[in-house]
């Protein structure tokens, strides 16, 4: 596993032909984390097929290794994990560190929190600033002990205890702690209740159901959602197959969009209708996307999406839908550079807190590309005029793999070339990024020459 420690690698991307070509994005970061977590709940043996094998997951592999679960890579690729049964964990005994990984830090975190033991939490400097009272809070009052430095952030400490159940309405639209809540759930008696104001993501419940649980899902007046689950049910051993992750494939059909006459097909991309919201957002906007094959695998839809470039116009997202899609809003203000009109993207506060302050890092980076934009405290308003940006602009990226990837969509149609200081971050989620570009006919080199 590289860290983020050593020295930077500079990345530039350059305009070349179009893209062409069929390929497949890897693995779903969520559903990965997921299904690690779950399965090492689960009794007996879970074997995942495609999981992703970027950064943050590694974290989970081996932070769900260090709680006494039996992880394994096998010869075949798959991997294997052999869990005990929910409340079967072990004491770590040294720190579990969480990288650059938010959802592994979280949901792990909510994890712990019914296990007898302190667990010890630590990350990279991102994960360092991102705010961990939001899962604190719902962990204290069912009954858990945390312990960290001053504002809350990590490191911390958490130390297990016997919980009692919550009924929670989250503050923010956060699966993360949905998830948290319902991972501490599943070894406390009695019914835990998460109410949430819009829907996110509901891996956790597909996997739970997976897994053979009972979670009960109520549609709220208003668009909320209510989430049931009466704790100490049996989680049983079950496969799982991961499908493509849409955040990633999200960089490709963007690149395909703009580029003029691209035409890429990307496999076996899931379709879960609370993470699709890019796809609808860029076909609002005029893009060539087609949806084939739609089907479903282990209780998640899937398709393959053939992608055409075509002229994008400027539209207003609308804020509500901002959940499902909120890690794909940096690649969406790299097409509403390319688009004709303004773009009015809004309601993103949460995108403040991410890996980095993703309005702050993709403003700076506009500007320093030719783009006109205005920034919002809650998003940002872009204002295309249907031509490529002048790009070449040198990108800090902040140890945000998707800050990264979105300037080297941008390089890859911008009039100039575009570089971003350290590429490496995009082993995060999206590892092979630049050569699966390649692959298609995009250009995206390392500056090794420092
Ligand atoms: O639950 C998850 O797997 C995730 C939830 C989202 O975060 P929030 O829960 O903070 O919105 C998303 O940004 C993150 O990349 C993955
Ligand atoms: C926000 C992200 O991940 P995490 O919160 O897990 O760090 C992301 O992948 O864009």
């Amino acid at each position: 596993m590289t860290t983020h420690s050593s020295v930077p690698l500079p990345v530039t991307a350059r305009r070349t032909g179009p893209l062409a070509g069929t390929i497949k994005v890897p693995g779903d970061k969520s559903i990965s984390h997921r299904s690690l977590i779950f399965g090492a709940l689960a009794a007996g043996t879970t074997r995942i097929t495609g999981l992703l094998e970027g950064e943050d997951v590694l974290r989970t592999a081996a932070a769900m290794r260090q709680l006494g679960a039996e992880v394994e890579k096998m010869e075949d690729g798959s991997w294997q994990v052999r869990g005990n049964g929910v409340g079967a964990l072990a004491e770590p005994d040294t720190v579990l560190d969480m990288g650059n990984s938010g959802t592994a830090a979280r949901l792990l975190m909510g994890l712990v929190a019914s296990c007898p033991f302190t667990t010890f939490f630590m990350g990279d400097t991102s994960l360092h600033r991102r705010p961990m009272g939001r899962v604190r809070l719902p962990l204290e009052e069912m009954g858990a002990l945390i312990t960290s430095r001053s504002g809350g952030r990590f490191p911390l400490a958490v130390t297990g205890r016997d919980l009692m159940p919550i009924d929670y309405e989250l503050p923010v639209a956060s699966a993360q702690v949905k998830s948290a809540i319902l991972l501490a759930a599943l070894d406390t008696p009695g019914l835990t209740r998460v109410t949430e104001p819009k829907p996110t993501r509901d891996h956790t419940e597909n996997m739970l159901r997976h897994f053979g649980a009972t979670v009960t899902v109520t549609d709220l007046d208003g668009g909320g959602r209510r989430i049931d689950y009466q704790g100490q049910q049996e989680l049983t051993a079950a496969d799982i197959i991961v499908p493509g992750d849409p955040s990633s494939a999200a960089f490709i059909a963007v690149a395909a969009a703009i580029l003029p006459g691209s035409d890429v097909t990307i496999t076996n991309v899931g379709l879960n209708p609370l993470r699709d919201g890019i796809f609808v957002t860029l076909k609002e906007m005029g893009a060539d996307i087609e949806i084939m094959n739609l089907r479903e695998e282990a209780g998640e839809r899937v398709g393959d999406l053939h992608v055409r470039a075509s002229r994008l116009n400027g539209i207003e997202v609308p804020p509500e839908r901002a959940p499902t899609m909120i890690d794909e809003f940096p690649v969406l203000f790299v097409a509403a550079s390319f688009a004709t009109g303004k773009t009015v993207m809004r309601g993103l506060h949460e995108l403040r807190v991410k890996e980095s302050d993703r309005i702050a890092a993709m403003a700076a980076g506009l500007k320093s590309c030719g783009v006109k934009f205005e920034e919002l405290d809650d998003g940002l308003i872009i204002e295309g005029n249907g031509r490529a940006p002048k790009g070449g602009g040198k990108i800090e990226t902040h140890l945000d793999h998707r800050i990264a990837m979105s300037f080297l969509v941008m390089g890859l149609a911008a009039e100039k070339p575009v570089t971003v200081d350290d590429g490496r971050v995009m082993e995060t989620s999206f590892p092979g990024f630049a050569d699966l570009m390649g692959g298609l006919g995009g250009q995206i080199t390392a500056d090794n020459h420092r």
